[in-house]
């Protein structure tokens, strides 16, 4: 490359597309008609960058050291270390720094000095390439036209095993584990803006389709279409009044100063919100409304002779809680943004959210709808149907079918709740903007189509097999729970005594991966306790009809999709770390199947 000014082989600062921070590069080549470099960073990742997107190393390492001593709070964060961990430090900064740098672009200039400040504080160790790194440089890539032109390295998550052991991997690990940058918008899934549309579509439709289909003697798909009831028929104001009431009753328990107060995971802003985590609190309460209104004599069982009413009232709500969330992330600070819901096209963004956090006040509209009225609601309408069930077959008890489910959905529930805190550490509150997609899941998906084992049970009567039900619930319940527990402690504390005989593998974010306990048996083992209790309560529904089937065909469906999305976010986060977690944990779900 004659009369360049940066040579194919150099090692030169690189600035991350968006941001102001800079990270290790290497040059792979320049092309002349567009004029831009082809760079590849220490993760793999490849972009194209212009000239004065790229600075000489030598200056940074003077200016970054000298400004190493002061700590932003993301800094601090990424020198927490897990048991295993040794002495050395990631040379990376976090993905929260490359966020908090994105809003420098638009901040003022005074404000843009302070922050230049944090953003500087980007660890230039010097760093022992990975091979990969390396042998880019000998075979130069066709370079593209685009102005940053991302290619993701290939996915090699079912890559074959390394007999390597976690020990080793921490060592090698820690020579590869390099800048990573953070990519500031991730790919588009669920089948980008056309399946936005689809799902716009089909997700209510589908609705409607469980819940008249639940009602017929005969639920079978060759029913398909359910005869539609006339269109006045969906409505009923008195429904919508009861859903409001049942929304502000869980919105007042909510905001009532009872129960723990705990944080979220840190933000890109390296801040981190507080959540009230009082919903055992709250289904208690709630349970003892319902106790109340069946003593005081309030026939429950309108639920199921208004379940069509009540679903159209709360999918109305969700559509306008939508709407609400769209416009409030036009005002939202770019940091407030989430990665996955910014594409730019607005039905693809209100489909998938925008905003990461949303929130009246201190009132958190994420954590309260995914938790509350349609968690709890869930109970509420499998308890309506069981006395609809007494009501339609005429029984003094429910039947042990029926029983069984209410049971084992409530103890899911109420463990959901008791570990309030635990839902901090998902995908949904740390990763999801919320959107259509999980204001309608949350609000209807969860309350009309969870519920349909029971409302399938109240007109259709089965005989249950029990004994492998119960097996089955607490074989999964200890798996979902522990796993589910295990990844939440050490998020929360890495250095956790209890924790301490469990492996890890660092990260380059200064964050580690469980690579033994229950994260060293699969990579999901909290979906496959998940989808062992799906078994266990759909059983007692029998095999007559695919309908009450469905919940766990559907769970199959979302969890490995939903594992697919977590790889591909954990891979771009990780890059090589994830990579040998992989390697080493290779089953995603099924030990030895999947
Ligand atoms: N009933 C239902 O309808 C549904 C239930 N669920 C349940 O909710 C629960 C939460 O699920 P979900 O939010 O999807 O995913 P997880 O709770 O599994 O969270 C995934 C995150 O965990 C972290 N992680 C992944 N691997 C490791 C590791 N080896 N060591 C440490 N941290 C790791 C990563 O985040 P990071 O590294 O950034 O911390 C990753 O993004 C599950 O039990 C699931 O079954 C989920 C969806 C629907
Ligand atoms: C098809 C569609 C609209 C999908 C939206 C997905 C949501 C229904 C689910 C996403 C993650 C969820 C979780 C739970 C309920 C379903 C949704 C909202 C959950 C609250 C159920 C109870 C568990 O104990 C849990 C707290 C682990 C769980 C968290 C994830």
């Amino acid at each position: 490359m004659p009369s360049v000014k940066y040579q194919r082989g150099e090692m030169v600062m690189g600035r991350w597309p968006g941001s102001s921070l800079y990270y290790e590069v290497k040059v792979l080549g320049y092309d002349t008609k567009s004029q831009l470099y082809t760079v590849i960073y220490k993760d793999g990742t490849e972009l194209e960058l212009k000239e004065q997107d790229i600075r000489n190393i030598a200056g940074f390492q003077t200016r970054s050291r000298s400004r190493s001593r002061s700590r932003s709070p993301g800094r601090r964060r990424s020198r927490s270390r897990s048991p295993a961990r040794t002495t050395r430090r990631s040379s990376s900064r976090t993905a929260a720094a490359v966020a908090a740098a994105a809003i420098m672009e638009s901040a003022p200039s005074s404000r843009r000095d302070a922050k230049l400040k944090d953003t500087l504080e980007v660890r230039l160790s010097p760093l022992v390439s990975a091979r990969a790194f390396e042998s880019k440089v000998e075979a130069e890539p066709e370079l593209n036209q685009g102005r940053y032109n991302l290619r993701r390295r290939k996915e090699d998550g079912d890559a074959k095993p390394v007999e390597t052991k976690p020990e080793q991997l921490e060592e090698k690990d820690a020579k590869v584990a390099a800048a990573a940058p953070a990519n500031l918008s991730t790919p588009l899934d669920f089948g980008g803006k056309i399946g936005a549309y689809f799902w716009l579509l089909f997700l209510p439709a589908w609705v409607l389709f469980v819940v008249l289909q639940g009602d017929l003697e005969d639920p079978s798909l060759v029913n398909f279409p359910p005869p539609l009831p006339p269109l006045e028929e969906f409505w009923d104001a008195q429904a919508l009044g009861f859903v409001i009431l049942w929304v502000l009753l869980q919105a007042l328990l909510y905001i009532l100063p009872f129960g723990k107060l705990s944080e979220g995971m840190p933000l890109s802003s390296g801040e981190r919100l507080k959540y009230r985590t009082n919903g055992f609190f709250a289904i208690t309460v709630s349970a003892l409304a319902a106790a109340a209104a069946v003593y005081l004599g309030v026939d429950l069982t309108y639920i199921h002779s208004h379940f069509l009413q009540l679903a159209t009232a709360t999918f109305l709500i969700s559509v306008l809680l939508s709407a609400y969330l769209y416009v409030h992330s036009c005002y939202a600070e770019p940091a407030q943004l989430a990665l996955g819901g910014n594409s730019g096209n607005v039905v693809y963004d209100f489909f998938k959210g925008r905003e990461l956090n949303p929130r009246i006040k201190n009132f958190d509209l994420k954590f309260f709808c995914e938790m509350r009225p349609g968690l709890i609601g869930w109970c509420l309408i499998n308890f309506a149907m069981a006395l609809a069930e007494m009501k339609e077959q005429r029984l003094d008890a429910p039947s042990y079918s029926m029983i069984l489910v209410n049971l084992f959905q409530l103890l899911y529930v109420v463990d959901g709740l008791w570990n309030e805190e635990a839902i901090l550490t998902t995908m949904d509150l740390m990763h999801d903007g919320f959107g259509f997609m999980l204001a309608f899941g949350d609000l209807v998906w969860v309350p009309f189509t969870y519920t349909l084992q029971a409302y399938y049970l109240v007109s259709h009567p089965n005989p249950l097999i029990p004994s492998l039900s119960l097996c089955l619930l607490v074989v999964g319940f200890y798996i979902f729970r522990k796993s589910n527990s295990e990844k939440n402690a050490f998020r929360r504390n890495p250095s956790d005594p209890k924790l301490s005989h469990l492996k890890t593998i660092p990260t380059a974010t200064g964050k580690s991966l469980l690579v033994s306990g229950w994260w060293g048996v699969v990579r999901h083992p909290n979906y496959l306790g998940d989808l062992i209790m799906a078994l266990a309560w759909s059983l007692p529904c029998g095999f007559s009809h695919l309908l009450p089937w469905y919940y766990m065909i559907y769970f199959i469906i979302l969890l490995v999709h939903r594992d697919s999305r977590d790889m591909s976010e954990c891979r771009r986060k990780y890059g090589s770390a994830w990579d040998e977690y992989c390697r080493t944990v290779r089953y995603r779900i099924i030990p030895r199947v999947y």
